[in-house]
């Protein structure tokens, strides 16, 4: 369906801005009051990177009237196959800043406002408030979710793309659209594959090009979304496949299984990522579940932690087990509550939190820690299976 306006008109566009946008300004349907919507309009784009690269260009040159681009690195020469909104001169700087260089090139005629941080849980609400459309071209699910659940949570409408090897996907997600059908980004895809399952570009490789042909279809649908014209890709799918040349649409339907977005939650443990100190801390030092409950028949003595949230707690937790969450060893309390007395045995859900706290239990001396393989899910499957599951 067609979607009105996202974004009111300008006051007005100067004499240069008239001849600048004239073969947009005679185009029926962007005309005048569609070029004052994108001067007014303020679009944030996440990644500067293959997808982020011709969305940013051709979004400046269209004179969307404030860009501001999330990224927190620096270009590498790896990058200039397909991101090309940076050059040779660029390798070693900001991306954000590179980016802004060559929009302001193309268009000084704009605003860029760069954020050169990782989108995080502390900063994406907050953020995607001051704008009026997001843009996701990151690489990664951990941020393809958190740009969805933050984007419910400030009530924004995004455009979202992916690429691998020769095949792209676009799609627009929107929970509180005027539409009433409030598609988003889990409607289409409830769960993260297992880790390892989807390679990304870095270990597939990507086709440069075809960041251009996924990323100018983001760009076009922001334009539609912020002027109000055409069929938004909003509830359909589009799918690009460039070796057979074809591009299919297929409808995605509101999951009515779906949990309702209400908070940000560990997008890592979500994911099933885990950081290469969480890795490095956790190979000599995992326990599966049957040898922890080996160890807790025999009475050796244990401190059981439970780094999880409390909400989970409440879900269900292990006997005897004490609840320090992650969190409180991120603020620093959380390591002061520990037994010193025994061995320490950490667990979380799956085994990726309890990964991450292992790190910062043992870099802070901590030598007899180890965490369960798998976490609680793994206990529930291979020693209790009359736990819940969740
Ligand atoms: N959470 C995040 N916050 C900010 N920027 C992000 C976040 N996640 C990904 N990005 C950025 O999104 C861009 C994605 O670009 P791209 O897919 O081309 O990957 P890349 O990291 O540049 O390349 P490669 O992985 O092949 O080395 C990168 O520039 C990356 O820094």
């Amino acid at each position: 369906m067609t979607l009105p306006p996202l974004v009111d008109p300008a006051a007005a566009l100067s004499r240069d801005e008239v001849g600048r946008y004239s073969r947009h300004l005679i185009i029926p349907d962007v005309g005048m009051a569609g070029q004052k919507r994108l001067k007014n309009a303020k679009v944030l784009v996440i990644g500067a990177g293959g997808l982020g690269s011709p969305t940013l260009m051709y979004l400046a040159a269209a004179g969307v009237g404030t860009i501001g681009i999330v990224d927190f690195d620096v270009v590498d020469e790896s990058n200039l196959q397909r991101q090309v909104i940076h050059g040779q001169s660029d390798i070693g700087i900001p991306k954000a800043q590179s980016a802004k260089n060559s929009m302001l090139e193309i268009n000084p005629y704009i605003t860029v406002v760069t954020h050169e941080v990782a989108l995080s849980n502390e900063n994406a609400v907050e953020l995607f408030s001051q704008y009026d459309l997001i843009l996701d071209g990151a690489d990664n699910f951990a941020t393809r979710y958190l740009v969805n659940d933050a984007a419910i949570l400030a009530g924004k409408p995004y455009v979202w793309g992916s690429i691998y090897r020769f095949e792209g996907q676009v799609s627009v997600f929107w929970e509180s659209a005027p539409d009433g059908l409030g598609i988003n980004y889990r409607d289409l895809y409830p769960q993260a594959p297992p880790p390892g399952m989807v390679p990304s570009c870095a270990e597939g490789g990507v086709l440069g090009i075809l960041c251009a042909t996924i990323g100018s279809i983001m760009g076009t649908e922001a334009i539609k979304l912020i002027c109000g014209i055409g069929e938004s890709l909003l509830g359909r799918l589009m799918v690009y496949d460039a070796l057979e040349m074809t591009f299919r649409t297929v409808r995605i339907r509101k999951d009515p299984a779906g949990a309702k977005v209400t908070e940000l939650i560990d997008y890592d443990d979500f994911c099933g990522v885990v950081s290469d100190e969480a890795q490095a801390a956790a190979a000599d030092s995992t326990l599966t579940p049957s040898e922890v409950k080996a160890r807790l028949d025999d009475g050796a003595p244990v401190a059981l932690i439970d780094v999880r949230d409390p909400v989970e707690w409440d879900i269900v937790h292990l006997p005897g087990a004490t609840l320090i969450p992650k969190g409180e060893f991120e603020s620093g309390e959380g390591l002061g509550k520990i037994p010193q007395d025994r061995p320490v045995v950490l667990y979380c859900r799956t085994g990726i939190r309890s990964a991450e706290v292992l790190a910062m239990v043992k870099s802070a001396g901590f030598a007899d820690a180890t965490h369960i393989q798998g976490g609680i899910t793994a206990w529930a499957q291979q020693v209790d299976p009359s736990m819940p599951i969740y």
